[in-house]
């Protein structure tokens, strides 16, 4: 019933395994070629429990944004990727109560918490980078480096101090997302009446639930006697994520393990995201030097006009365009925006998606067509802050607006919540970098990235050298 989609490769059963694998191994291609043959339509890619079908005009991503929950479902795709009920658990899917506070809460607390933010990422840095940096080029591990720092960055606003900076909780944040990534890939082997007990027996994901609970319990217990011994809102209480969640949740959210799983959900929505965000922005960065002297004066000059704020790190436009420019052309998922079709859908231009049909939008392609973007794949720093000069004050081209051609975040009511925080602590650490180092690779040749399923993962083991800033 998927035959008015034209398919990338064969549609042949043993064939199409074949482009199942091709699809996990070389995506960008894949998708690439879908796109170039059927650009302003929808094609389809064999996955191996089904087909994927994508949509590939801002047209079509309108169409996908507005259709209903109950017909193309944001949260069941998300539970059927992640087997969520064998993961991250069962009640996440439930009950989203997490999301609201991201999005309404944790927004509206950037202000007041900025300097905790700036706090950490100054101590991490300092953690991170070697000594010797005052007078020489110094190797960082990029990738390691940026999570860590991330990891302290976020928890800190998660769940505070001194536990931000616990390294075995740090570990445990870092490595949870691979847990479940990797733990839903080998659930999705197994039929249903078998998931459960490959979900127990063949995962890391029970014993780092555990370690979290380890974690966290002294905490959750010594928040809860404060509140019942002194009220709800008694003097010294943190105001952090975990404080949010106990607030909210109901009877069966607010145990030890729920409120546990609820934060490793959390970090695993925020690490590897802003991670792979800030690292492919800090190796365009290392290789295209002329973009440190600007990039400095605006933030030495804002700096200097409103100090470390929030309202600062939003003034800087020319490092906002940065961001967003490093996320359009690499971006983490080259396909966005994942929905299950719950019911039959059309299409306006009469495509037909049988319900069970995965559906997804071809945002790598998209991001880099040169009728969306003006030499769409050359990186282009400032792009956007040229075009929000040209157009005024307008906010359509900050790094956190969402619109049918930029989906790094989504668009519609299921986009990433998260990214007003994300691209904040974004700001706020290259801000750092750029006020503080120099920074270039040894050979000046930018890391190849690799792509696994739909993900574009930046070189895991390059090293970028950092120097103090010279005058
Ligand atoms: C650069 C960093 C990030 C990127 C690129 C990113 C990207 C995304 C994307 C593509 C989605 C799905 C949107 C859709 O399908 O329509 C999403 C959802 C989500 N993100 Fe982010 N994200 C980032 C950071 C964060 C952070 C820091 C948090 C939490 C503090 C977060 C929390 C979430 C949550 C809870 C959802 C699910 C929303 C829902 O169920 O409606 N994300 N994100």
């Amino acid at each position: 019933s998927l035959d008015g989609v034209p398919a990338v490769g064969s549609t042949n059963p043993i064939l199409s395994w074949v482009g199942a694998f091709q699809s996990l191994t070389d995506s960008r291609t894949i998708l690439q070629e879908g796109y170039n043959k059927y650009r302003g339509g929808l094609f389809r890619v064999p996955r191996f429990d089904g087909w994927t079908v994508y949509v590939t005009s801002p047209v079509l991503v309108e169409e996908l944004r507005k259709a209903p929950d109950d017909v193309l479902s944001f949260s069941e795709a998300t539970k059927k990727q992640l087997q969520i009920n064998y993961t991250l658990g069962r009640n996440i899917h439930e009950n989203g109560y997490h999301i609201p506070i991201v999005r309404s809460q944790l927004t509206r607390s950037l202000t007041p918490l900025f300097p905790d933010v700036r706090d950490e990422i100054v101590a991490a840095f300092s953690d991170v980078v070697p000594k010797g940096v005052e007078s020489d080029w110094v190797e960082v591990p990029a990738m390691e480096s940026v999570m860590q720092i991330i990891c302290r960055t976020s928890n800190r606003i998660f769940v505070g101090l001194p536990k931000c900076r616990d390294p075995d909780y740090i570990q445990l944040n870092t490595s949870f997302t691979l847990d479940v990534v990797a733990g839903a890939a080998i659930i999705n082997m197994f039929p249903d009446f078998l998931k459960p007990i490959a979900g127990r027996l063949l995962t890391n994901i029970s014993k780092s639930v555990q370690r979290g609970i380890n974690h966290l319990r002294p905490i959750i217990e010594e928040r809860r006697r404060n509140l019942n011994e002194y009220g709800p809102d008694y003097e010294g209480k943190p105001n952090d994520m975990l404080s949010w969640l106990m607030r909210a949740a109901d009877a069966t959210e607010g145990t030890v393990e729920n409120l546990t799983r609820r934060i490793l959900t959390v970090n695993f929505a925020a690490i590897h995201t802003s991670s792979t965000s800030f690292t492919q922005a800090l190796y365009n960065l290392a290789t295209r030097p002329e973009y440190a002297a600007p990039l400095r004066e605006e933030v030495d000059a804002v700096v200097a006009e409103m100090g470390w704020t929030k309202a600062a790190m939003q003034k800087m436009k020319k490092l906002d365009s940065f961001m967003k420019e490093s996320q359009r052309l690499e971006g983490l998922g080259i396909a966005v925006m994942g929905r299950l079709a719950l019911k039959d859908f059309v299409f306006s231009d009469g495509t037909f998606i049988p319900a069970g049909t995965m559906v997804s939008v071809a945002a790598g392609p998209m991001h880099h067509d040169d009728d969306v973007y003006a030499n769409a794949n050359e990186f282009d720093g400032f792009r956007f802050a040229n075009i929000r000069e040209e157009e005024g004050q307008g906010t359509k081209h900050q790094m956190v607006s969402t619109t049918t051609e930029y989906v790094s975040f989504g668009h519609g009511r299921h986009a990433c919540p998260g990214r007003f925080f994300a691209a904040n602590e974004l700001k706020a650490m290259m801000a750092h970098v750029v006020s503080l180092y120099d920074i270039r690779f040894p050979d000046n040749v930018r890391p190849v990235n690799t792509y696994f399923a739909t993900a574009c993962v930046p070189d895991m083991k390059a090293k970028v050298l950092f120097r103090k800033r010279q005058a």
